[in-house]
């Protein structure tokens, strides 16, 4: 409700003219059945036609009128749905970007796709209804209550017997209908992951020929979501009905007792029709209530989930360290990080990187290569251990400010649904000079150049109109292009050819003379000149040093190397 507080909060006062509308529009529909008593009870008998006439007019003043308050007040509470939607909605996509990658792992990607799209759905339909319905339905219940008790107070007791009876179904409903609709959207972001893996992974799927089971795998969780929401539509399906039913034993109760108080002479046709009038409205508004607790329901399971990721807390604090700069870029200083606490994927990591020097990292899947780069962008905070940039503690640091000293192609990089220019520039205020001198160090030049509309030509999202080569090409021309204090290279080149590859690494050698480099590569020969080189294994360092006392000390490296020797005597 907090979630609720804070975005209307800036929209009262379009909020209290869309009620004040909605009282006076409420009101209207109260007045119709009162004048309509009035007019078979006091005037018809006085047979005065136009007295009639005149009392048929202001009935359609104000019913008209009534009408013309409650399509205002509808479009204002449009309005602030969508915008307090807008805000929401802008403010969790912000958040869920900037969340750190932990708490981005616990969230879970379909989670955080499905509270940015049909949670704030959820909300956004409540606050519609809430406007629409919040103060007409209790006006025209508690009005109607009222003008009967004044009319026909026998007759609203008979009525009034059953509401005991509708407050306790609707309630009991609706507090158990919340944690109903948080199960059912867990249900939706398990769906959203499976659709989201085939979308992604179409390819593989036909490729391995395995459509049946995933046709399998997505009908399991569509039943699962279908048998959630089964059970909470049927639990707040019985609402309706029921309250039907008690309202229909109301209506009897009156519709006997007001006959045989006609009968008496105790009362009058005209209230009797007056009073089946109120009792619809007091009935269609029981209705609208029932549906606002069954929508309420779902929007506050919705906005709960939202507020869940607007709380998060980002263990990624920014801390005080004046300590010295000094020559050290980049330093690790015996680090070591689990990702899920369980079991360190790094371990005690120590080496330093000065201004124009390399460091090779090689071993096998899964030993922790990309997990360095990981801490090194402070994706993830070590848990033990420092990593130091400049000669101060990374997290002293404004990852913002951090990030821009890095050039850095990941391992999954990605492209997006734009030009190629777009793609290196990545809205970084890049001139036509910075973009020639990045991808002819990337080796793009050539292929770009052979594309239509060069520079301009539009790439599909994640690079599928590219080869796999010219993907690479162009993620290192994105790291290339911001002349960076420390490039960071994850396996950026083993699409390429060997020859391709050759000249990459002269082409970067002569225009990152000064930055420091940490290279991941698969291939000896990518770093073999680097400065140090560390061989990893399950996390830890195993073997380290230069190529050729590599070669000497390490077996694990001297067989990698020997396996390749085709390609590491390209240079
Ligand atoms: N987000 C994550 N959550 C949990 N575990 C992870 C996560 N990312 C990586 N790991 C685990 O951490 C370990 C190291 O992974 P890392 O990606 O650093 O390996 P790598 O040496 O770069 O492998 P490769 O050469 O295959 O890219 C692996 O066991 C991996 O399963």
């Amino acid at each position: 409700m907090e979630l609720l507080k804070k975005y209307l909060k800036p929209l009262l006062k379009d909020m209290s003219i869309s009620f004040l509308m909605k009282a006076l529009g409420a009101l209207a529909v109260l007045l119709l059945p009162y004048l309509l008593a009035y007019v078979i009870d006091s005037i018809v008998p006085m047979k005065d036609v136009q007295l009639i006439v005149i009392y048929g007019v202001i009935m359609i003043v104000v019913s008209v009128t009534g009408w013309i308050f409650d399509i205002m007040a509808n479009r204002l509470a449009s309005r602030v749905a969508r915008d307090a939607t807008i805000h929401i909605r802008h403010d969790l996509f912000e958040k869920t970007i900037r969340l750190s990658c932990r708490k981005g792992d616990e969230f879970t990607i379909p989670s955080l796709e499905s509270r940015l799209t049909s949670d704030t759905y959820n909300v956004h339909r409540m606050i519609g209804m809430i406007q629409r319905m919040g103060v007409r339905a209790p006006i025209l219940l508690i009005g109607g209550m009222i003008i009967t008790l004044i009319m026909e107070p026998v007759l609203a007791m008979v009525m009034l017997a059953t509401l005991p009876f509708i407050t306790y179904l609707v309630y009991s409903k609706a507090t158990k209908g919340i944690p109903m609709f948080t199960k059912v959207q867990q249900a939706q972001d398990r769906m959203i992951s499976v659709v989201r893996e085939n979308a992604q992974g179409i390819r593989v799927i036909k490729a391995l020929s395995k459509a049946d089971h995933e046709k399998k795998r997505y009908e399991h969780v569509n039943m699962g979501l279908a048998n959630e929401e089964l059970k909470a539509n049927t639990r707040m399906a019985a609402i309706n009905p029921l309250m039907n039913l008690f309202m229909n034993l109301g209506l009897v109760g009156v519709i006997l007792v007001g006959a045989w108080r006609v009968n008496g002479g105790l009362s009058e046709t005209g209230k009797i029709i007056a009073f089946t009038n109120y009792f619809t409205i007091i009935t269609n508004a029981m209705m609208s209530i029932s549906r606002i607790f069954v929508m309420t329901s779902k929007g506050i399971a919705s906005a709960d989930r939202i507020e869940e990721v607007l709380k998060a807390q980002d263990e990624m604090e920014i801390i005080t360290d004046d300590s010295p700069l000094n020559d050290k870029i980049v330093e690790f200083d015996h680090v070591s990080f689990s990702y899920l606490g369980i079991k360190d994927n790094v371990e005690d990591i120590t080496f330093s990187l000065k201004k124009g020097q390399t460091l090779g990292i090689i071993g096998a899947t899964g030993s922790g290569k990309s997990t360095i780069l990981q801490l090194l962008m402070r994706f993830y905070d070590a848990d033990t251990g420092v990593i130091r940039i400049h000669g101060r503690d990374i997290r002293s640091y404004d990852p913002k400010d951090l990030r821009q000293e890095y050039g850095i192609v990941m391992q999954n990089d990605f492209i997006f649904q734009d030009s190629v220019r777009e793609n290196i520039a990545f809205g970084r205020p890049i001139d036509d000079e910075l973009l020639d001198e990045a991808t002819q160090i990337a080796q793009a030049r050539p292929f770009i150049k052979s594309l239509t509309d060069e520079f301009d030509y539009k790439l599909n999202s994640k690079g599928t109109n590219l080869s796999g080569g010219q993907r690479q090409r162009i993620f290192l021309s994105r790291a290339f292009v911001n002349n960076p204090k420390i490039l960071l290279l994850d396996d950026s080149s083993s699409a390429l050819d060997y020859e391709t590859d050759a000249r990459l690494r002269k082409a970067i050698n002569t225009h990152f003379a000064e930055t420091a480099k940490v290279i991941v590569a698969q291939r000896v020969s990518s770093i073999m000149h680097a400065d140090e080189i560390l061989v990893l294994d399950q996390g830890k360092i195993v073997a380290r040093g230069t190529h050729d006392e590599l070669m000497q000390t390490s077996e694990i490296y001297a067989s990698i190397s020997d396996s390749q020797m085709g390609g590491a005597l390209l240079e």
